[in-house]
């Protein structure tokens, strides 16, 4: 059996990235991948400006100013100067004219007529926005290899990038395998199941904005269908995903399959779920996984193993392709621990006063879904390790938990 953490490294050194680039205007590159490193074009603020509405003044050693114009953000004030005794009615934004020693905020000033004056000493520099403060021209404004959020794109549009190079989002297909599933259109009968599989996982993927995800449908237990499926959808496809048929069973044919169709690597991980996990490419180019037919199985082994290796196929850097780990203190204990293989129990997070504290939720076994729907995050419990109360463990953060 293969340790999970070796695993997954080899996984993604056998995974070579995309190069494939396409411009994008800035408004539709949310969630996409970043191919360039992006420069700071200006400094950031452009200029000084007032961080308050009220008075620019001009030498901090009287406490009554004549005010002498109006700046507003928008106006040029290159060509206004102080000199000592003046201030401007300025607001916020507005650029800070030449010879201001400070900005004091309207609610600390009476102003009569002309005149602004303060009862308390202002400090020199106090409410005045320095260029440059923030970023400097030249210097990295986002780094490649990072999906695009909301953030960066309000922080790329302050620098004026209008459109930006991302990676092309890749086609991925995906199926399910067993004679055993039926869709939601079709009627329940002895022995069958629904299909849950590929609703979970198309629903899932579908929120990567760099996968354009294909419903490749159920596929019986016939190695000629399964075949020919996986030949048709290599041929439009960078990426196939099957569930189910990654065991031993007579009738796991995909595996074969793959095989045939090009390469196969067929892993025992040393985990609890998704033991069974096999991963190929067909034609050098399509990268194929299959995950293990058992619900829960194929919710982790897409988390642990096949989303990292996604990630990091469409662009993402290494470190933002594994997953993300975060720590808890274990609100359970295991005085015992015979199980070999590595555990991600299915497990919901307390916030107290005394930090964040992990439980495994109700329904551990590969089949029961329902712990998964409970739960906020897989509790990664070590192959024979005995847990105290209280002892911080690594945890994995569930898609929409948080
Ligand atoms: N003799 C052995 N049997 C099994 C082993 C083993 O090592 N030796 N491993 C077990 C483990 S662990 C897992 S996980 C499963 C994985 O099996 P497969 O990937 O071959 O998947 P199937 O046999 O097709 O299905 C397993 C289970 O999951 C249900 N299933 C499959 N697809 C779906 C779907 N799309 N939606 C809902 N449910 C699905 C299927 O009906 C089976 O109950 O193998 C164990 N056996
Ligand atoms: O690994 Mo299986 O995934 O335990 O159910």
């Amino acid at each position: 059996m293969r340790d999970y953490y070796e695993a997954l490294e080899e996984l993604l050194a056998n995974t070579q990235a995309t190069t494939q680039t396409e411009v994008r205007p800035l408004e539709e590159a949310e969630g996409y991948i970043l191919a360039e490193e992006l420069a700071v074009n200006y400094d950031a603020p452009m200029f000084d400006n007032s961080a308050m509405d009220g008075y620019a003044v001009c030498d901090l050693d009287r406490t009554e100013w004549e005010i002498i114009a109006v700046i507003a953000a928008g106006d040029d004030v290159t060509a206004i100067s102080l000199a000592p005794g003046q201030a401007v009615r300025i607001f916020t934004g507005a650029g800070i004219p030449a010879n201001t020693d400070s900005v004091v905020p309207q609610e600390n000033t009476t102003v009569t007529d002309s005149r602004v004056s303060v009862e308390q000493a202002l400090k020199p520099g106090a409410n005045i926005r320095r260029q440059g403060e923030e970023l400097k021209k030249g210097d990295v404004l986002v780094s490649s290899q990072t999906v695009i959020s909301p953030a960066a794109i309000g922080l790329l549009a302050s620098q004026g990038y209008a459109s930006i190079s991302c990676f092309k989002p890749l086609t991925l297909t995906l199926f399910s395998t067993g004679d055993e599933l039926l869709a939601l259109s079709e009627a329940l009968s002895p022995g069958k199941i629904y299909d849950s599989n590929r609703p979970m996982l198309l629903s899932w993927l579908k929120h990567y904005a760099y996968l354009n995800v294909i419903n490749g449908g159920v596929l019986p237990d016939d190695y000629d269908t399964i075949k020919q499926a996986l030949q048709q959808a290599s041929g439009n496809s960078d990426i196939i995903i099957c569930s189910g048929g990654a065991s031993v069973g007579d009738k796991d044919y995909v595996k074969q399959v793959l095989d045939e169709l090009g390469t196969l690597e067929h892993w025992k991980l040393a985990i609890k779920p998704g033991k069974p996990f096999a991963w190929g490419n067909i034609n050098h180019r399509c990268k194929v996984f299959l995950l293990p037919g058992n619900p829960v199985a194929s919710y982790a082994t897409t988390l642990l193993m096949t989303l990292p290796a996604i990630k990091y196929l469409a662009g993402l850097s290494l470190e933002k392709a594994r997953p993300k780990t975060w720590k808890a203190q274990a609100d359970f204990s295991i005085p015992n621990n015979k199980q070999g293989r590595r555990d991600f129990w299915r497990g919901a997070i307390t916030l107290t006063e005394t930090g964040i504290w992990a439980a495994p939720v109700k329904g551990q076994d590969s089949h029961m879904l329902s712990g998964c729907v409970k739960a906020d995050i897989l509790i990664e419990i070590p192959g024979r390790t005995n847990v105290e109360h209280g002892q911080w463990l690594d945890v994995y953060p569930l898609p929409h938990s948080f």
